[in-house]
């Protein structure tokens, strides 16, 4: 995300700016005290003590006839240089020592553990007094010591986030290719910790200024006649009762300042959230007309709606500042009721991103735009995320790619199984128990009951895939999109996680939208295809059709390119060049650049999807019924 993008962000939420401004005005009160302040904060006019606010002093004067105002003024000097100074101190001593000690681990993770949650486990203010005894009464020192209790949440804080990272395969990427220790930390570690730690930060500016005036007030921070919000409050408390109004301004500062500080630090941790964001597809007017209402082929039984109509969905990105490329450009298909629909396309072509668009699940700053997306008969273009997530899971079932990376480590099966039994199917535990059961049969997992209490790293890739598809089916869903279900298992448990999806999906009656860039999971599996190259629908049909006779020219180099089993002199053909990136393809058809049938005309406007007898293709020589089958045009130039 650029730096730009962030800024947007961050003034897209409304809190979050008006805090910092706020924010920015304390400190610029702070900085510049000295030529703000209509008095010095330690002089008053003893004869004019405890007086309202008038137009010599806006926020009247204290027991002493000192100005509120410039006192104030001062205070937030002391509130934020104390905030500043255990905020430093906590850093520089926390963020070194848990990177290292979470990295190394050993025994002195294990000892220093130990001394922070002996830390942790006293009070806050307790330890802070304690350490003041020893370092003696004023601001810096006092501040120092909270500095110190501070370095043990970020020491926690970065040993945690570390723990993790130093699982990621990229982490093990860097030490492959040479990186030392200090430079792994420094630059593969490090950025990932950034975010909770800035987070972390401005909790503790937060909780920072509320210590210093608490410290202040009893008299151990800022010392008498010094200026501070803490020291303040303590005046104002002495005539509470005769001027209440003198306790009102520090307390609303010291309020707000606080208040901003958290509704800052909000808005930093949203900017760095990954997840997708509220999960709306917005609805769109179509953006152009279609020639044809393309439709993924094979005929419809007569007098049933499909369960799925996409019409106009389109998924885009930001590419710079202000601009936006269309990954998915007004893709239209239906999905007929108990029919397995194929989702085919080289890598980067945009089949992840519109099976996520179809879930609210395309991850923030992508927007998704349709012109209808109805689902068994509702509306889902325009829905809210609420009604997204009522369709999720229940629905609509999910199969990933890579299983183990999609079931949660911490948890056994059995607890992952059971968990959208009970949330969403409101089960009770034995009942979620036992269909968790009948679900693990269900996909050919001998001993079940035994393996509900095994973890998924106790399971190979293929079982993990059928556990997977297990969670999908746990709901009885109408859908299931299986994103490239079998990419990451070897090619024999290829073959029985396809069987089995074949079969639960004739046992079960659902539709299946399956995403792959393997022509042979295809073949094997559905009844409908649809090809996808650079965001757009380039042929649908019926596999068999498609298979037999393509009718685009990268339908036909897909699978001239498809390994068969079969003798083969020469090289394995190949579609020269790659997908363009998105917003480069040109103004004529996307696949110009890489079709050895190119004419002219192709480069010059966007080519329609023509509707053919069953189903449509994408190409300006469609009508020539040529053949595109020459295997030499494929061959590797
Ligand atoms: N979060 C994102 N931010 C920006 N661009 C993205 C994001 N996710 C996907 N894209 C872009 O969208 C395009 C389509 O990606 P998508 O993952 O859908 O391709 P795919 O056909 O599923 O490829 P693969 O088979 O490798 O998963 C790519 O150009 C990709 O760079």
């Amino acid at each position: 995300m650029t730096a730009g993008t962030r800024l947007r962000r961050l003034l897209a939420q409304k809190a979050t700016p008006v805090a910092g401004l706020f924010l920015a005005a304390v400190v610029l009160t702070a900085l510049l005290a000295p030529l703000l302040a209509p008095y010095p904060p330690d002089t008053g006019d003893l004869l004019r003590p405890s007086e309202l606010p008038s137009a010599g002093h806006w926020l009247g004067t204290d027991s002493l006839g000192r100005d509120v105002l410039s006192r104030l003024m001062y205070g937030a000097r002391a509130a934020l240089l104390a905030a500043l100074v255990a905020v430093v101190i906590a850093v520089l001593i926390g963020l070194p020592l848990g990177l290292v000690l979470g990295y190394l681990g050993g025994w002195p993770d294990r000892i220093a553990m130990r001394v922070a949650e002996a830390v942790n486990a006293m009070p806050f203010l307790l330890v802070a007094i304690t350490l003041i005894a020893i370092l003696g009464p004023g601001l810096i020192k006092s501040m120092a010591a909270v500095g110190v209790i501070y370095a043990v949440m970020v020491l926690r804080l970065v040993r945690g986030e570390v723990l993790a990272a130093r699982e990621e395969l990229y982490v093990t990427g860097a030490l492959v290719v040479g990186n030392r220790t200090g430079r792994l930390l420094w630059r593969h570690v490090l950025p990932n910790v950034a975010p909770s730690l800035i987070v972390q930060i401005t909790a503790m500016f937060a909780t920072g200024i509320i210590v210093e005036a608490t410290l202040s007030y009893l008299g151990l921070g800022t010392q008498p006649p010094d200026a501070s919000w803490g020291n303040m409050l303590a005046d104002a408390q002495a005539s509470a009762y005769d001027h209440p109004f003198l306790a009102l301004p520090a307390g609303f500062a010291i309020m707000l300042t606080v208040l901003a500080f958290n509704l800052f630090g909000d808005g930093v941790r949203d900017l760095f959230a990954r997840e997708a964001t509220g999960s709306v597809l917005h609805a769109a007017p179509a953006r152009r007309v279609t020639q044809v209402t393309e439709r993924a082929g094979g005929p419809e039984p007569a007098g049933e709606e499909p369960l799925l109509r996409v019409r106009d969905l389109s998924v885009s990105f930001p590419t710079g500042p202000g601009e936006r490329a269309d990954v998915v450009s007004g893709v239209s298909f239906d999905l007929g009721r108990r029919r397995m629909l194929g989702l085919v396309g080289e890598s980067g072509s945009g089949k992840s991103v519109t099976a996520m668009a179809l879930l609210g699940l395309v991850p923030d700053p992508g927007r998704v735009t349709a012109a209808t997306i109805t689902f068994d008969g509702r509306e889902l273009a325009g829905a809210s995320g609420r009604e997204l997530r009522r369709i999720r899971g229940r629905e609509v079932g999910v199969v990933f790619q890579d299983p183990l990376k999609a079931l949660n480590p911490a948890f056994t099966i059995g607890t992952q199984l059971t968990e959208p039994l009970r949330v969403l199917g409101g089960m009770s535990a034995r009942e979620a128990r036992a269909r968790a059961v009948e679900l693990l049969d269900l996909v050919r997992i001998h001993r079940a009951a035994e393996r509900l209490g095994h973890y998924p790293h106790q399971f190979s890739g293929g079982m993990a895939q059928r556990v997977m598809i297990a969670m999908a089916l746990s709901m009885t869903p109408k859908l299931l999109i299986a994103d490239e279900p079998t990419t990451a298992l070897d090619v024999t448990v290829q073959g029985e996680v396809l069987d089995l999806l074949r079969d639960l999906q004739a046992e079960i009656g659902m539709s299946v939208l399956v995403i792959t860039h393997d022509q042979g999971v295809v073949a094997d599996l559905a009844d409908d295809l649809m090809v996808m190259y650079a965001g757009e629908l380039v042929e649908t049909g019926s596999v068999r059709r498609v298979f037999e006779r393509p009718r685009h020219p990268y339908t036909a180099g897909l699978l001239a390119s498809m390994p068969r089993n079969r003798p083969r002199a020469g090289r394995l053909p190949a579609i020269p060049g790659t997908v363009p990136h998105p917003g480069e393809a040109g103004p004529g058809c996307r696949f110009a650049a890489r079709c050895p049938f190119v004419i002219d005309r192709c480069r010059e406007a966007p080519v329609e999807l023509t509707a053919l007898g069953d189903g449509a293709a994408r190409c300006l020589r469609v009508a020539e019924q040529l053949t595109f089958d020459g295997t030499e045009a494929w061959t590797a130039r």
